[in-house]
């Protein structure tokens, strides 16, 4: 489903270049989980993906289910199933999240040629959607991610992710700012959407989200590359050890 060959990526404003040389593949069905040190490119990884301006690819290609995305807009990789929930989720004033989700959802609907969703069938869904995560329907009435707690922030990306269906979901340190039991909520919400037809990316720093979302590979990404691939036994040495040890072998 996602495959990625010899990325090299630089930020436009200054020429740094950030990625360099990273190869990865993650099938359909698969959970991948990316780890690594502070600084190591992940969270740039994931703006790639999702198409971000501030970066340049100038080396490699990202095949999403065999085609190139490189020359594909952010609404278009948006369209074509590719969903990434923000480390730092965006505060949009003046849109009451409601509003928010029923555009995404019948922008997406219109690029598939189906008509947009009857009111009470989009209500349906995001009340359901929003019961699962124990949000409170009264919170979507406010702007989007406006003065939302750092966790409320993050059930929202959920959120969103669970109404659009994604076949390809990239969650960026989905567990920073969840509280224990949000961290199972949200969790739970993700295990929701494992499917045979999609394949999650989880980044993140703790082994703790792994034991909820367990997951298939494990992929240490140092200095631009991944350093190391392993199953989820990787992510406890790595707890365990640090990354070290890791960084030494492949140097
Ligand atoms: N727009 C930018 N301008 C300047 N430097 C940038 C920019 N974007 C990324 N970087 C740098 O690129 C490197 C990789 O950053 P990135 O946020 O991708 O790392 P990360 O692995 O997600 O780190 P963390 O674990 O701390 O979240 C960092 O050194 C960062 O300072």
């Amino acid at each position: 489903m996602l495959e990625i060959k010899n990325l090299h990526a630089r930020i436009v404003d200054d020429g740094t270049e950030i990625i360099r040389g990273l190869n990865l593949t993650v099938n359909a069905g698969e959970v991948a989980a990316i780890m690594g040190p502070n600084g190591s490119g992940k969270s740039t990884l994931s703006y790639i993906l999702a198409g971000r301006e501030d970066y340049e690819v100038t080396e490699g290609d990202i095949l999403y289910n065999g085609q190139s995305i490189l020359e594909m807009d952010p609404a278009e990789r948006a369209t074509a199933g590719i969903f990434l929930a923000f480390q730092y989720p965006m505060e949009i004033p003046g849109v009451a999240t409601m509003e928010f989700l029923k555009v995404a959802m019948n922008e997406q609907r219109k690029a598939r040629g189906e008509e947009p969703l009857k009111v009470p069938e989009f209500l349906k869904r995001v009340k359901e959607a929003a019961a699962s995560l124990s949000m409170d329907i009264n919170m979507l009435k406010r702007p989007l991610n406006v003065g939302f707690s750092g966790g409320e922030k993050k059930r929202a990306e959920i959120l969103q992710m669970k109404l659009l269906e994604p076949k390809l979901c990239v969650l960026d340190e989905t567990d920073s700012g969840l509280d224990i039991d949000a961290l199972k909520i949200v969790s739970d919400g993700v295990n929701a959407l494992r499917s045979p037809e999609r394949a999650i990316v989880v980044i993140t720093h703790y082994q703790r989200l792994l034991e909820h979302i367990v997951p298939d590979s494990v992929h240490v990404l140092y200095k631009g590359q991944v350093i190391k691939s392993g199953d989820k036994s990787l992510a406890l040495d790595l707890e365990a050890n640090g990354y070290a040890g890791v960084i030494g072998e492949a140097a």
